[in-house]
């Protein structure tokens, strides 16, 4: 039968944009049933309706097919574990099997017969585990310095200060071809001579100064495992190392558990005595053992006891499920032990990410696309308290102007059809229809892999690492400067002249998975806040290989007006809370008078995201920021996204130079002991710099 010519003509259009036709088939038929065969709306604007069903069906399959895969990870990480588990349980019993006893494979509880004599015995002395060293952030980078070793002292101002960029980056090439919208610098004149400003030789892109965390550097002091095994066994030799934790309740001796020496349990002749052991062994066995008297009532078969117990539980603790089983609960004590020993211990092998990625704790409380996980594995400090927030949400008197109506048409791809990168090349050979592009210079900031395009990134990683270099822009009267002083306004210290991303948003005619939307669409890749080794504090590492040019994610916190933040400071009685602001100075040039309200920065001290916990590394760090403007046109106001600088390797830390000037003795604000670890770090000339345990605030 000849098919519907609506229904062929409606496929040769999806053709066009490429869609096959057996991807429009289901869509399409979907689609009839839904508007009840009303063929004017499947038709108008160019089948716009179709596409956009196809693409939002295939954004949701997606979605489907990448939670299905998570699923299949988890479940099978947990099949994996339990299998482990249980051989590791089955080796522990049969090395500490009692001889007359009935073989029972995977046993998990064990009682000791009461003429057991003393079944372990420990080494006293050696009663804590070392630390696992964590992974060290990896010196991968991807530039060649063959010189920089030899300079004369670098004093931090530049790091590599007689080079040339083109000396230091193995890039080929001159600036970008690629211009990103960029700022509208309308030639404004400083106010005063470069000489008689107060500049220091690093501007820093922000403006702003961290404080330096609160760390605690004291090691958690976990159970050492023994030299020899707790064994329920009499005769046979010790095997497996364990070390024993007893919870105080239960014993009468000694109780000390994770500093103390611990002590070898006492043989059981008191009819009253009973003891719960917790093992661990060096190689990660979890050996629970439960000691008691039984002259009186000699031990039947271990399942009528757990029987016995699980009834115990129902009657006497009224527990309501009635298919309570105690195995279960032990085999869940196990699996907690050592989720929470895991760690710690120097002779496991070294971590991996299905390892470190096991974490119960989602710091987004599920707010984001993804868990982001958190651990610690250096030291007892608890996961810091702020309010977890995806997006930037204004405090109280920022201007942050939503409205549709403010949108012209010039700034929005009103035209564009499902995805921009499809649709440009398809209406205009080799040049690019989609007004979005056209405002960053004809061609789109990110790759069809949802990259920033190489020539971009690099144009973007030489503007952070040397501002001077490129253009800076002075204030006529500094926003930064008013917000300090009533009086006297000082001069203003420059402001890096930024290029920005534009993304395509509500008003443009693109569907959700445009190519040209990628730091709207969220956090999309493994990311985890984990104790960092060096006295940094917590730090954001990721947890899957990265490519050069991904979106890691955006810096979110409230939106504030630089006012504002200056009375939160002066106003806060500890001074040190506000730790994490960062200015949207980037097109602070481009307006001719800015006005307090339009004086922007973000603070993700009480409301934040991941961002919040990325630290910084001066010069090679891993991260780069690029101002990125989604649905509002006025750049006082933009996303402040994080894509990767290199390739960057699961477990590394991701980190960005937040462009500290260490030497600038004239700042305000102190700035930390920088402990970042790169060789070009522009603070390692004053390891020992008094200032290195106190606290910094902002305000440049
Ligand atoms: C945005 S926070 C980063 C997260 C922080 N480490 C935490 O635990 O919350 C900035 C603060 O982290 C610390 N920090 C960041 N980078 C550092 C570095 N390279 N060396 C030492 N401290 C650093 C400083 O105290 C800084 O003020």
């Amino acid at each position: 039968m000849a098919p519907n010519p609506r229904v062929a003509k409606a496929f040769r259009a999806m053709r066009e944009i490429g869609i096959p036709e057996e991807k429009t088939k289901p869509v399409l038929k979907d689609l009839l049933k839904t508007y009840e065969k009303n063929w004017e709306l499947i038709e108008a604007e160019n089948y716009r309706a179709l596409a956009d069903a196809i693409f939002d069906s295939e954004e949701a399959e997606a979605l489907e097919q990448k939670k299905k895969q998570e699923i299949a990870e988890a479940e099978a990480l947990e099949q994996k574990k339990k299998l482990e588990l249980a051989e590791r349980m089955k080796v522990l019993e049969e090395e500490t099997q009692i001889p007359e006893e009935p073989e029972r494979p995977l046993k998990r509880l064990r009682l000791r017969h009461q003429d057991s004599p003393s079944c372990t015995t420990s080494n006293p002395n050696s009663n804590t585990t070392p630390l696992k060293k964590p992974k060290l952030e990896i010196d991968d980078i991807p530039y060649a310095i063959p010189r920089l070793r030899s300079q004369g002292r670098n004093k931090g101002k530049q790091p590599v200060s007689d080079m040339t960029e083109s000396d230091v980056l193995t890039e080929t090439g001159s600036e970008s071809g690629i211009s990103v919208r960029h700022l509208r610098n309308k030639g404004k004149e400083p106010i005063l001579s470069q000489e008689k400003r107060v500049v220091s030789d690093r501007v820093s892109s922000h403006g702003v100064r961290f404080k330096e965390p609160k760390v605690k550097q004291s090691p958690v002091f976990l159970v050492k495992p023994k030299d020899e095994p707790v064994t329920d066994d009499t005769s046979a030799p010790a095997v497996v190392p364990l070390a024993v934790i007893r919870p105080e309740p239960l014993t009468n001796g000694d109780s000390s558990t994770e500093n103390g020496p611990v002590k070898p349990i006492t043989p059981v002749n008191d009819k009253s005595t009973s003891i719960i052991d917790i093992a661990t062994s060096s190689s990660g066995e979890v050996k629970i053992s439960l000691t008691c008297n039984s002259s009186e009532n000699p031990i039947k078969d271990m399942d009528s006891i757990l029987k016995t117990i699980e009834d115990k539980c129902l009657q006497s603790v009224k527990l309501i499920d009635p298919n309570i089983s105690l195995k279960k609960l032990m085999t869940d004590i196990c699996d907690s032990l050592l989720d929470n020993n895991n760690p710690v211990n120097e002779s496991q092998p070294e971590e991996s990410v299905a390892d470190v990625a096991n974490s119960h704790h989602d710091i987004a409380k599920g707010q984001e696309p993804v868990i982001i996980s958190l651990v610690n594995e250096v030291n007892s400090e608890s996961p810091p308290s702020f309010h977890y927030i995806p997006q930037n949400a204004v405090f109280q008197n920022a201007y942050v102007n939503f409205s549709l109506a403010r949108i012209s048409d010039d700034n929005c791809c009103a035209t564009c059809l499902s995805d921009c990168f499809l649709t440009s090349s398809a209406t205009s050979a080799g040049g690019c229809a989609c007004a979005c592009a056209v405002q960053s210079g004809g061609e789109f900031a990110y790759t069809k892999e949802g990259l920033v395009k190489e020539e971009l990134l690099d144009e973007c990683i030489k503007m952070n690492r040397n501002p001077q270099k490129h253009c800076l822009f002075y204030c006529k009267e500094c926003p930064l400067e008013r917000s300090k002083s009533e009086g006297i306004v000082e001069a203003c210290k420059g402001h890096s002249v930024r290029s920005f991303i534009k993304e395509c948003w509500l008003k443009c005619g693109c569907a959700k998975m445009c190519g040209n939307r990628v730091v709207q669409r969220g956090i999309q890749r493994k990311l985890q806040v984990f104790m960092t080794p060096g006295g940094k504090g917590w730090g954001l590492r990721t947890l899957e290989d990265l490519p050069k040019g991904a979106f890691v994610c955006e810096y979110v916190g409230e939106v504030l007006t630089n006012a504002e933040l200056y009375d939160r400071v002066q106003k806060s009685s500890n001074k040190d809370e506000h730790a994490y602001p960062v200015n949207l100075d980037a097109d602070w040039g481009a307006e001719s008078e800015l006005k307090d309200e339009e004086a922007l920065c973000l603070d993700a001290t009480y409301y934040g995201n991941v961002a919040r916990f990325i630290n910084h590394r001066c010069w090679d760090s891993t991260l780069v920021e690029i101002p990125v403007e989604v649905e509002n046109p006025d750049h006082h106001y933009y996303h402040l996204a994080f894509f990767t600088t290199r390739k960057v390797k699961a477990l590394e830390e991701l980190t960005w130079d937040y462009g500290i000037d260490f030497d600038d003795e004239t700042h305000p604000v102190k700035a930390f002991r920088c402990r970042c670890g790169s060789r070009f770090c522009r603070n390692n000339k004053r390891p020992n710099s008094n200032y290195s345990l106190a606290l910094y605030l902002i305000v440049d």
